[in-house]
């Protein structure tokens, strides 16, 4: 239990810094700042990676609550449930995680976006809980908590997927070239379902003026104003970058928790060792020997 957090903590810090600069361009681009090549261009602008990875503290300093839930409710539930192997039973309690997560997610994500999209001299603070305040102080708990609901509708069949398909795709097989594979393709595909709502998602939560009533407005007047395409631009980037993520997400996890199995299969070949010795000083050598 301990374990399959601290491995989950390790993963996702790997999974948030491999991808971070890629999520930022999928914002960029999920909020009509221009084309791939000129929302990259502007984000490698000065030749540092300053840019592409601001908004970056939220989500580390949120993964230890996130993967708290995420494996806390996923583990729970799936044992709770009749039949804890069947795919069934792992895409249900991936709903179940995917859902209770969205309370600490979408604060979370709320303070990325809004960094990730600042432009100089709008008054977003760069530091995640200097982020948080200035959203607290401008809006109240409202303001951080503006996208729950569309998080949620995101989030419940996401994980859903992602967890049902892992666990498909690594059954019988649990080497570190299949955990990568698998992690990839589960991440990937989570993505690529629920894309929509996500960009619904990233430009409610994005409007700090309180534009759009709520996120079916932002989704009915973002379709008037720009026609379906505005729903999948960006996609590319996020299927680059769940791969990615969740590769190095669920390769880190089960090499931590091998490590871990290794230390204390040694740990415990030593206390043997100890033990013999002590009671060989003990009792004398053996009078067999
Ligand atoms: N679409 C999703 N939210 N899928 C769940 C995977 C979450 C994972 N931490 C990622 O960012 O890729």
């Amino acid at each position: 239990m301990a374990l399959d957090f601290i491995a989950g903590c390790i993963g996702g810090c790997a999974g948030i810094i491999a991808g971070h600069p890629l999520d930022t361009l999928k914002v960029h681009l999920q909020s009509g700042r221009g084309s791939t090549w000129e929302c990259t261009k502007a984000l490698f602008n000065g030749g540092t990676m300053k840019a592409a990875y601001r908004g970056v503290g939220a989500p580390l300093g949120g993964i230890a609550a996130i993967n708290a839930i995420v494996f806390g409710a996923y583990g729970n539930t799936n044992r709770a449930l009749p039949d804890p192997n069947s795919i069934k039973s792992h895409m249900a309690a991936g709903a179940a995680a995917g859902l209770l997560q969205s309370f600490a997610c979408a604060p979370v994500e709320l303070v990325k976006t809004r960094q990730q999209l600042a432009r100089p001299g709008d008054g977003m603070p760069g530091g995640a809980w200097a982020g948080a305040r200035h959203v607290l102080r401008s809006g109240g708990s409202r303001a951080l908590f503006r996208g729950l609901g569309v998080t949620m509708a995101r989030d419940s069949p996401a994980f859903a997927i992602y967890f049902g398909s892992y666990e498909a795709l690594t059954r019988g097989d649990r080497s570190v070239g299949r955990v990568f594979m698998a992690g990839g393709i589960a991440g990937a595909l989570s993505w690529l379902v629920l894309y929509p709502v996500d960009v619904v998602k990233s430009r409610f939560q994005a409007d700090a003026a309180g534009q759009y009533a709520s996120a079916w407005d932002c989704f009915v007047r973002s379709l008037r104003a720009e026609g379906w395409p505005c729903m999948f631009r960006g996609l590319g980037a996020v299927m680059v970058r769940a791969f990615i993520s969740n590769g190095a997400c669920f390769t880190a996890v089960a090499w931590t928790e091998r490590a871990w199995q290794y230390c204390m299969a040694d740990g415990a070949v030593r206390t043997l060792v100890q033990a013999a010795a002590l009671s060989e000083a003990v009792c004398g050598p053996d009078i067999e020997a």
